[in-house]
């Protein structure tokens, strides 16, 4: 093989998703059949974010696609904590809700902990609840962060079993890495959580059969941080400035370099980025037929 040559697998998460999308609305349709209602999916976006209506307008689209019910909230910047709790109160009582989002960041000046604490751990699509995080951690069936949950379905289709492996996971965030790593222990890897102060991290990556990238740092991991043939997830979504003045999007794996060492690896965009969404719709489902058995 010549010198760049690409190794790699790149592992479609565009494709897995509409696929997974597609299993979600046959799923849908026998709910609707046997409950007489489709399952219904509240987002609440406070303040004018742009990147974060993109992803909501998304999430609304995809949602309806699926069969589903989709409820739009969008308050402004200055909404007080106390009116976002009042709607989640009135969310979390509404028969025709299954899921509900708030889509973080949240301003600053709203208590996220609180509106997060607020919402019924029934219907925490996003599995951010201390409830949730806390059924996970004990290994206890729950509601499960939509971003790992759609990257170990990517590594369990790649990889099969994952028992034994070795998994590094960079950035030790609630939100992506800790969640990913209790999931990976789940499967029987040997899970390594690194982040800012570990020592040696490029050796310690080099260990790693799995190595999942979320920190948010473009282009932080090498070629030479990777063993030959590991499966490399990239979580990184980073706009960076091009010298032409435009923008793009790059992960935070150095894809063409590290795509020469790796035997498979997620692209960006067009890998995590649209798992998360249709993992959404997947536990919206799940929290559907949850209430469904116990009403
Ligand atoms: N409560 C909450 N839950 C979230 O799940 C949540 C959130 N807040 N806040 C923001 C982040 C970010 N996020 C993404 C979802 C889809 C793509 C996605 O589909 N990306 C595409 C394209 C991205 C683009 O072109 O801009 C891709 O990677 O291929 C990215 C990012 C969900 N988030
Ligand atoms: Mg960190």
């Amino acid at each position: 093989m010549s010198a760049g040559a690409s190794g790699a697998r790149r592992i479609d998460g565009k494709a897995f998703a509409a696929g997974l999308r597609a299993r979600v609305a046959g799923q849908v349709a026998a709910f609707h059949q046997q409950a007489g209602r489709v399952p219904g999916l509240a987002v609440v976006l406070v303040g004018e974010d742009p990147a974060s209506q993109v992803y909501v307008r998304n999430k609304g689209r995809e949602t309806v696609a699926a069969g589903m019910a989709s409820f739009e909230h969008r308050l402004s910047a200055d909404t007080p904590t106390a009116t976002l709790l009042d709607l989640i109160a009135r969310l979390n009582a509404d028969d025709r809700v299954d899921g509900i989002l708030v889509q973080l960041p949240l301003p600053k000046g709203v208590d996220e902990a609180l509106v997060l604490a607020a919402i019924d751990p029934a219907k925490d699509v996003d599995g951010f609840h201390v409830v949730n995080a806390g059924r996970l951690a004990l290994g206890q069936p729950g509601l499960v962060p939509c971003t790992p949950l759609g990257c170990l379905m990517l590594l369990e289709d790649t990889l099969g079993d994952l028992a034994g492996l070795e998994a590094v996971v960079i950035g030790r965030s609630a939100i992506v890495g800790k969640p990913m790593a209790q999931l990976l222990l789940s499967r029987h890897c040997t899970v390594t959580l690194a982040h800012s102060r570990t020592r040696d991290l490029p050796a310690v990556c080099r260990r790693a059969d799995i190595v999942v990238a979320a920190v948010g740092r473009p282009e932080l991991v090498r070629a030479d941080w990777i063993k030959p043939g590991a499966t490399v997830i990239d979580v990184g979504i980073n706009r960076v400035s091009t010298p032409d003045g435009k923008t793009r999007l790059v992960g935070d794996v150095a894809f063409d370099d590290v795509e020469a060492v790796a035997g498979a690896l997620t692209p960006v965009p067009g890998g995590v980025g649209p798992m998360t969404i249709a993992c959404l719709l997947a536990n919206t489902m799940q929290a559907a037929e949850a209430r469904a058995r116990t009403p």
